[in-house]
């Protein structure tokens, strides 16, 4: 069996001392950084720009997962592949050209992710799940930490686990919102291989532990 994979949302840490809190989080067992890039468009909030994620590059040499909750990413996709992602994740709902932008990500060297909101169907993801390197199934609609967890995600978190099965496709399937230790064991029970969590990872009073009984899970 493979070992879940820990991806913390810096969105949770202090960002004030972001550079510190990256180098903890890796001191506490974390396997990816995720970063949540939000342009106030795409979602009702702003945070992270590439600049940031450039300055944060020296910091750890853990990949760095990050998740444009942007419109139009293909503006941004080699801004974000020259600041150091190692994943760079976009949705499908902001794009127009999903094509193209896989291709870009990939011909940048780097992994390349698609997402899907919560009223998003399945379906139309299915077309790029043999060209992709992650699938990231949002759990709470984008744009802010410390949201409940949506149950109703789960059924695409299944659909996704039988298509890579089925087929031997190598990618990772990941949750996004809401994930604690009790929803994040339904979620890799589903069929998840990546938990990407702020709020539980950085509100546990023991986030070595924590992060180490995710990995049990
Ligand atoms: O993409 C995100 C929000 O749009 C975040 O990654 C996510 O919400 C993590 O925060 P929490 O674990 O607190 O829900
Ligand atoms: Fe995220």
């Amino acid at each position: 069996m493979v070992m879940v994979k820990v991806a913390p949302s810096i969105l949770s840490a202090d960002f004030s001392r972001l550079g510190d809190e990256i180098k903890r989080l890796e001191r506490e067992g974390a396997d990816w950084i995720h970063i949540d890039v939000m342009d106030g468009v795409f979602v009702p909030n702003i945070t992270i720009g590439q600049s940031v994620v450039k300055s944060l590059r020296p910091f750890t040499a853990l990949p760095f997962d990050v998740h444009l909750m942007i419109t139009k990413p293909e503006r941004y996709v080699k801004e974000f592949a020259d600041a150091g992602a190692d994943y760079i994740t976009f949705h499908q709902e902001a794009c127009g050209c999903i094509p193209s932008v896989l291709d870009d990500i990939h011909s940048f060297g780097k992994k390349a992710g698609l997402s899907i909101n919560p009223e998003t169907p399945f379906n139309t993801i299915e077309p790029y799940m043999d060209k992709i390197d992650l699938l990231l199934i949002m759990t709470v609609h984008p744009g802010f930490g410390g949201q409940a967890f949506m149950s109703e995600c789960l059924p695409k978190v299944a659909e996704a686990r039988r298509l890579v099965d089925e087929n031997g496709y190598c990618m990772e399937i990941s949750v996004d919102g809401g994930i604690n230790y009790n929803t994040g064991k339904t979620a890799v029970s589903t069929g998840a291989s990546v938990l990407a969590a702020g709020s539980a990872i950085f509100k546990a009073p023991d986030m070595k532990m924590e992060i180490s009984r995710w990995h049990d899970l």
